[in-house]
């Protein structure tokens, strides 16, 4: 993927801090990997893109989040589960710094993309949210046009180059182009809520950013345009990392690769590979509420 890293504040590309090419670490991994292809290679190196380092977050005087630590793997799906108001959508909107928005709402603690802390002082959260899409439970398009729709981020954040170019590729990436092709000047409004959907996941890619935050974006949506849903995220994590909040546990045994289990009281009890978690997790809170037993 093409990242100019232009943005001055948050330059590095991700876990140069760990993999930086002149590093012994990286001379390790480069003799480990010799003689495999490429593949075989980005199948061996879980590149570190977002590291939560002690965040703990306030709503006023309440605690939603307890000193969450966590490295999040590059080109993956990493997903977010447990039960309601454990703090899942707050940890997600603490990478792209949305919290900022809410009045009540404190954050502490370090939260890495690459090897920038996104909180300190000097980051545009603007700029930020170019790097950190978002899409949302419910399908958000603009009354616009589905091309203004996708084109509405490179329009605000004065990005360069062949706008209907950019529109057609995302809508492509966003598997929504056969279905609107020859329609991209009707409103986004009049798409059917899967097509909505994947028009909003258009609309977050056309930026190019370099993680996917999805909040529960199927949960509004019926199974089939769910599972197209779900097979755009496995296409997805190609280019961009994923890191989807979901209820539903099966969604998240399906199509992720991590899982994060938060549980009631904003504590991160485990974070493991998703198999590792479905069927041998370390935790027995874990382990009850995977199997129905509470929440
Ligand atoms: N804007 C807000 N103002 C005040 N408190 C909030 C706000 N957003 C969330 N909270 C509180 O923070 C806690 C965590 O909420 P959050 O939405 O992050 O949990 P969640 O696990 O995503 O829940 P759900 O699965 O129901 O969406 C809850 O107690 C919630 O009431």
């Amino acid at each position: 993927m093409s990242n100019e890293n232009t943005d001055a504040e948050v330059v590095s590309s991700p876990s140069e801090r760990s993999k930086d090419p002149t590093s012994d670490d990286m001379l390790v991994e480069t003799n480990v990997t010799a003689g495999l292809d490429e593949s075989d290679r980005s199948r061996r190196v879980d590149r570190t893109i977002v590291e939560a380092r002690n965040v703990n977050v306030w709503y006023d005087d309440d605690q939603a989040l307890r000193d969450i630590s966590m490295e999040i793997p590059e080109h993956k799906v990493t997903a977010m589960i447990g039960p309601s108001g454990c703090g899942k959508s707050t940890f997600l909107r603490c990478i792209n710094r949305m919290n900022d928005l809410i009045d009540a709402a404190r954050v502490e603690g370090e939260l890495y993309l690459g090897d920038k802390n996104v909180y300190d002082a000097d980051v545009d959260p603007v700029a930020l949210r170019r790097r950190v899409g978002m899409v949302f439970q419910k399908p958000n398009p603009f009354p616009k046009s589905i091309r203004d729709n996708v084109a509405y981020g490179l329009k605000i954040q004065d990005v360069g180059g062949d706008h209907d170019e950019i529109v057609e590729r995302s809508l492509k990436r966003a598997a929504l182009w056969d279905e609107v092709k020859d329609r991209l000047d009707e409103s986004g409004l009049e798409l059917s809520g899967g097509q909505q959907q994947r028009l909003c996941i258009a609309r977050a890619i056309a930026t190019d950013p370099e993680v996917l935050l999805m909040d529960e974006p199927a949960s509004a949506l019926d199974p089939v345009a769910t599972s197209q849903i779900e097979d755009l995220i496995d296409e997805l994590s190609e280019e961009y990392t994923v890191i989807i909040v979901t209820h539903n546990m099966q969604q998240a045994a399906r199509i992720s690769d991590k899982t994060a289990v938060f549980l009631t009281g904003g504590e991160l009890v485990e974070f493991d590979d998703t198999q590792k978690i479905f069927e041998n997790p370390e935790s027995q809170r874990v382990e009850d509420y995977i199997t129905g037993k509470f929440g």
